[in-house]
């Protein structure tokens, strides 16, 4: 949003360019940072979504479990500073411990590699009150400082809408793209056309669009159950040409596993085959 130091908002200038990102300053954006020296890390893929709760940390998630099932090294970034839950979704619990050469992730059952400020919390309900420019030196801190090794993936879990944290990650990763979650919601529809026009502003290419939670099946009677109404995944996927990658349905036997901690044990040939297939499909290196 730019407007004129005239235009009375009352932010003391907040609202002026100084503050606001458009295309040209994202071609002079910051210097990306190096990943930590004893790492490596081939692709990596940040989940983002405008709306809240549409299920991006599920599919960040899940996008490792079905790379990691094709026998690729997979690591999961968690950029929610303040809404973490990668690890709650994986069954791993920190604190974990510094070393001389940086922090090590800690592995989940299948060998995904997770990094999370709740792993550095001595309590996991802790909340961490930041400013932004702290929570974006943190995210950067979790490239540069963590030993994540050689990795073929690495799925970045950003925080929803087009604030401070994505802004920094767009900034400073080396990113090969993004994957968009919306849900059907017409309101969510509405906010993730402004996340992947920030992407577009910064240059950053969108590998693909799902649209989580579009429609419950009744165990009763098997029909399909819109929750959120008509879907509009497809349609925004044309309107910016992007490519749709998928529905996934709310499935309360996901739900379940995610509250377990073994969200590796669930069944998702979209996860699994498609979307590994299409992004694959790309080269190796997306
Ligand atoms: N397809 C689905 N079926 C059933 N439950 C789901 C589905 N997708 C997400 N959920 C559940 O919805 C809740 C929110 O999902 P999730 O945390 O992935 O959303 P989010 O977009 O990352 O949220 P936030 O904006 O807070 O970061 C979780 O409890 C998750 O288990």
């Amino acid at each position: 949003m730019q407007q004129d130091s005239n235009c009375g908002c009352g932010t003391k200038g907040a609202c002026e360019g100084e503050n606001t990102v458009n295309s040209e300053e994202s071609m002079h954006a910051p210097e990306k940072l190096a990943i930590n020296n004893f790492s490596s890390a081939k692709n990596v893929i940040a989940v983002m979504s405008g709306k809240g709760g549409v299920g991006k940390s599920s599919v960040t998630s899940l996008l490792a479990c079905g790379f990691r099932r094709k026998g690729y090294e997979v690591g999961v970034l968690d950029a929610d500073i303040t809404g973490p839950s990668l690890p709650k979704l994986f069954g791993v619990k920190g604190p974990i411990e510094g070393t001389p050469f940086g922090m090590h992730p800690l592995e989940s059952s299948t060998g995904i590699k997770v990094m999370s400020i709740n792993l550095l919390m001595e309590q996991e309900d802790e909340p961490v009150i930041w400013r932004g420019p702290l929570l974006g030196k943190v995210v950067g801190q979790f490239w540069t400082d963590v030993v994540w090794t050689d990795l073929d993936y690495l799925f970045v879990d950003l925080p929803p809408g087009t604030g401070d944290v994505p802004l920094s990650v767009m900034q400073s990763l080396p990113l090969n793209g993004f994957i968009v979650v919306t849900s059907p919601q017409e309101l969510a529809t509405m906010i993730v056309k402004k996340a992947i026009k920030m992407a577009q502003i910064m240059n950053i290419p969108i590998l693909g669009l799902i649209e989580n939670m579009s429609g419950v099946i009744c165990p009763k009677c098997g029909e399909e159950f819109k929750l959120f109404g008509p879907g509009h995944g497809e349609e925004v996927s044309k309107s910016f040409n992007i490519k749709f990658l998928g529905k996934l349905p709310v499935d309360p036997n996901l739900s379940k596993l995610c509250d377990q901690g073994k969200i590796e044990e669930y069944e998702s040939s979209l996860f699994t085959d498609f979307i590994p297939g299409q992004l694959e499909a790309k080269g190796g290196d997306v």
